[in-house]
């Protein structure tokens, strides 16, 4: 037994930034995992995999060189499972001996196991088949802390009425664990996840029908993002079903599986993928037993400081739900620590960028046209089109768009939305300058690097100027 001042459950994004900032306050952390590698789904089964798979193919599928050299060009014909997977363990492998040598040099002890909550400083860590000379299932570590953070992060719904068979219906940690490329493919849940798997897959030449039971995919997306979003993702070969219900999913065998929908209609396809959004991992943590209530879907509220109903107890990353991405996951880990420890700190939360690697990529910070609409402030537009802009002939995507949305008197920017290859590295620059409270005139007058897809801004902000309309055009 051992005497914390910190105690971390789950070292996926959250937890680690948690535990590393303690660390360099100087404080006595121990970081919890049940796996026997660190990371979180983040690493292991989420962000990470999906984004290398998604590099694999965007590389062997030759991509983004067809528009040059033709819609036949190949880097490697006949792609299989493992030319994806070879790529995803490689840089998941890499990543893990990062962030253990992190938690070694900034001395995190790391335990493996699964952490339940004793009382509200206690930690009982059962380490059923953890590393050699551990206690074995019944005979728990015991580890107390000052304050305790939890990080648990989620696991994929799995509702009982859902066939799985982790071969042919599967939930989407199933998909790199699958031994065959499907032939065809059902995705159900047009979220994040089913939209990025979805044209992942179909870039690789599989059929795809995605099934969202909204009128239209990603609603938080600016509308026009999301038509030319929808509008790609149809000519690489996905067929969204929107506003459909699924009724049924029935195995045929081990080949075919039909999902049949409210509307009559009944889909093939070799392999199902349910996507239908997350539930929080808190059951197995006792939580009644410190006066903490997750919600329905496993989640627990936090205050601003990220404290719990219990205040020394943290919550943290996903399981506290919204917006339930690495990149805040971090941030709210690092506060978490500041906070328990008295460092004085604060972050801008209304300027969340937000990347969905799709292909193409969309990205936005700010609001969109909708949500300025319904807020009663004006706004105008300016538009930049990859294919106007030399950077985006020279890397073959003439798809790509930037939108700037900007007040058209005070010129202020309100909102920046991306679609195209480097959208996501894109919208940082429309973030700063929004954090710095800029107009677009900034872009106007600035130079960018030439031929570089920064220009965008330049030449969006241009347009946008060049069509305000009386009295807010130029004077010249
Ligand atoms: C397919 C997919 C793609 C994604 N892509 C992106 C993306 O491109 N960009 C982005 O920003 N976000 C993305 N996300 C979201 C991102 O992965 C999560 O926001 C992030 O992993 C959350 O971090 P976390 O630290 O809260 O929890 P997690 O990463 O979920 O880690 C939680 C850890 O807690 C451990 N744990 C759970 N219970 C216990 C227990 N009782 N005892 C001990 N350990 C326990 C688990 O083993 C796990 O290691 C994606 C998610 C998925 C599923
Ligand atoms: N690039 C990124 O930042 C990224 C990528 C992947 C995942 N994530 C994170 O992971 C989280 C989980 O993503 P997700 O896609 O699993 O969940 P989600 O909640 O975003 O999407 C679930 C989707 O399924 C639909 N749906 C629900 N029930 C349905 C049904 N019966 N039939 C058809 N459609 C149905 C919902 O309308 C919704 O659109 C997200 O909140 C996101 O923050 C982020």
């Amino acid at each position: 037994m051992a005497h914390y001042d910190m105690l971390v459950i789950g070292s996926g994004p959250a937890g680690q930034k948690a535990a590393i900032q303690a660390a360099k306050l100087g404080k006595k952390v121990g970081l919890i995992d049940r796996r026997e590698v660190v990371g979180g789904v983040c690493l292991n089964t989420g962000t990470i995999p999906s984004k290398s798979l998604r590099e694999a193919v965007l590389f062997l599928s030759g991509f983004h060189q067809r528009g040059l050299y033709g819609q036949s060009y190949r880097v490697k014909h006949d792609i299989t499972m493992e030319d994806l997977t070879f790529r995803a363990n490689y840089v998941i492998k890499r990543e893990v001996e990062v962030i253990q040598n992190q938690m070694e040099r900034n001395r995190v002890d790391m335990i493996f196991g699964t952490a339940r909550f004793f009382d509200d400083h206690c930690l009982h860590i059962h380490q059923a088949g953890g590393p050699p000379g551990s206690p074995g299932p019944g005979d728990p570590l015991e580890h107390t802390a000052d304050f305790i953070v939890i990080a648990v992060g989620t696991k994929p719904a799995r509702p009982s009425h859902i066939p799985f068979d982790d071969q042919t219906v599967i939930d989407t940690d199933g998909l790199l664990t699958l031994k065959r490329l499907p032939k065809s493919l059902t995705i159900i849940g047009g979220g994040v996840i089913g939209t990025e798997y979805a044209s992942i897959l179909a870039a690789m030449g599989i059929h795809v029908v995605l099934i969202e039971r909204r009128p239209r995919l990603l609603e938080f997306v600016d509308a026009e993002i999301i038509e030319a979003l929808q509008y790609h993702m149809r000519s690489i070969g996905v067929w969204p079903r929107l506003n459909e219900e699924v009724v049924a999913i029935d195995k045929q065998d081990d080949e075919q599986v039909i999902v049949r929908l409210r509307s009559g209609k009944e889909i093939p396809a070799s392999t199902v993928i349910y996507s239908v959004g997350r539930m929080g991992a808190t059951d197995g943590l006792n939580l009644q037993s410190v006066g903490i209530t997750p919600d329905d879907r496993g989640r627990i509220k936090v205050n601003k400081y990220f404290q719990t109903e219990v205040p020394h107890i943290y919550a943290v990353g996903d399981i506290i739900g919204f917006p339930a991405l690495a990149s805040t996951s971090m941030q709210q880990g690092r506060l978490a620590s500041c906070h328990a420890f008295g460092l004085p700190s604060q972050v801008e939360t209304t300027l969340l960028p937000y990347g969905i690697y799709s292909i193409p990529e969309i990205s936005m910070v700010g609001r969109n046209e909708d949500e300025l609409t319904q807020a009663g402030i004006p706004y105008a537009v300016g538009i930049a089109r990859y294919r106007e802009i030399a950077r985006g002939q020279l890397i073959g995507d003439e798809t790509g768009m930037l939108k700037l949305l900007f007040h058209p008197k005070t010129r202020d920017l309100l909102g920046v939305h991306a679609i195209g290859e480097g959208a996501t590295e894109l919208i940082h620059i429309g973030q700063a300058v929004m954090a710095l409270k800029g107009t677009i005139e900034y872009f106007v007058d600035t130079v960018f690097n030439y031929p570089t897809l920064a220009e965008c801004y330049r030449v969006a902000a241009l347009d946008g100027m060049n069509r305000l309309p009386r009295p807010w055009a130029p004077r010249v």
